[in-house]
């Protein structure tokens, strides 16, 4: 089923992508469709963040193709593991990207700070965004993209660098722009926050998709003897 106007289901078929002669990810075919957050995991080096900027736009597959349901245009974001945040304030940053969209002046500033509001950053709205804690600078980075209120967004590892408060933080919002309608298609290196956030998990592994599965299915009875080894912790990370 598919709502009008929807960008989604996203499409891939037979994904590939090589670099230098190395192939990092072969035959990934793939639907992801509206509802709860799919989550990519795998062992290190399994190609997930090559996938997720595949699926982004930002790196051009070597094979396959990637289908939209619609003009995906500004209505899919991406935030990265480590935020770049402009030499401004809070404010600034989360209104930026409004400016660039081409969102009417009187429009942004309500909004950045509707999505400061969401991410429990409206208190620090006028400080310069690069004083702020790891953690709050993840949070930035989250309103900036929700603001754009994309229909879907791609979360490479955000919480990777963060402490476990700060960790909960981020997938509170996670939580909350998934209840919203927000898609969220995540990686992850954290087993925990898998079960706590997946509707469904991917599970990737040496370049391949090896499982596309409900989240319950994947973490009690995972079909492939690697996904079951990854979750006896026994594939390297
Ligand atoms: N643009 C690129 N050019 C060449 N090699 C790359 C490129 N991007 C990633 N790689 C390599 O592809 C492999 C997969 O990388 P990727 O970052 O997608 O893995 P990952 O599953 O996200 O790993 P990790 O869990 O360690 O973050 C790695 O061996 C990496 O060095």
């Amino acid at each position: 089923m598919r709502a009008p106007d929807s960008i989604l289901p996203l499409r891939a078929e037979r994904l590939g992508f090589s670099a230098g002669g190395v192939a990092i990810l072969s035959d990934v075919s793939l639907t992801l469709a509206a509802g709860a957050p799919s989550i990519i995991i795998g062992p290190n080096g399994a190609g997930k963040s090559v996938l997720l900027r595949l699926l982004h736009g930002l790196l051009a597959p070597s094979a396959g193709r990637i289908l939209w349901a619609g003009d995906a245009g500004r209505r899919q974001a991406m935030v990265f593991q480590r935020p770049v945040l402009l030499r401004r304030s809070v404010l600034a940053n989360a209104v930026y990207p409004l400016r660039l969209a081409g969102v009417a002046a009187a429009e942004r500033e309500p909004r950045a700070r509707a999505a400061l509001e969401m991410v429990g950053l409206a208190a620090l709205a006028e400080r310069p965004a690069r004083r702020l804690s790891g953690g709050e600078q993840q949070r930035l980075a989250l309103a900036r993209a929700a603001a754009l209120s994309p229909e879907v967004l791609f979360l490479d590892e955000p919480c990777a660098s963060l402490d476990p408060t700060a960790t909960r933080a981020v997938e509170d919002i996670v939580g909350t722009l998934a209840a919203r309608g927000t898609k969220i298609v995540m990686t992850t290196h954290d087993l925990g926050q898998a079960r706590r956030l997946a509707g469904e998990v991917l599970f990737l592994d040496r370049g391949r998709l090896q499982e596309q599965t409900p989240a319950a299915t994947f973490f009690n009875t995972p079909a492939t003897s690697g996904a079951a080894a990854f979750l006896r912790g026994e594939l390297v990370w």
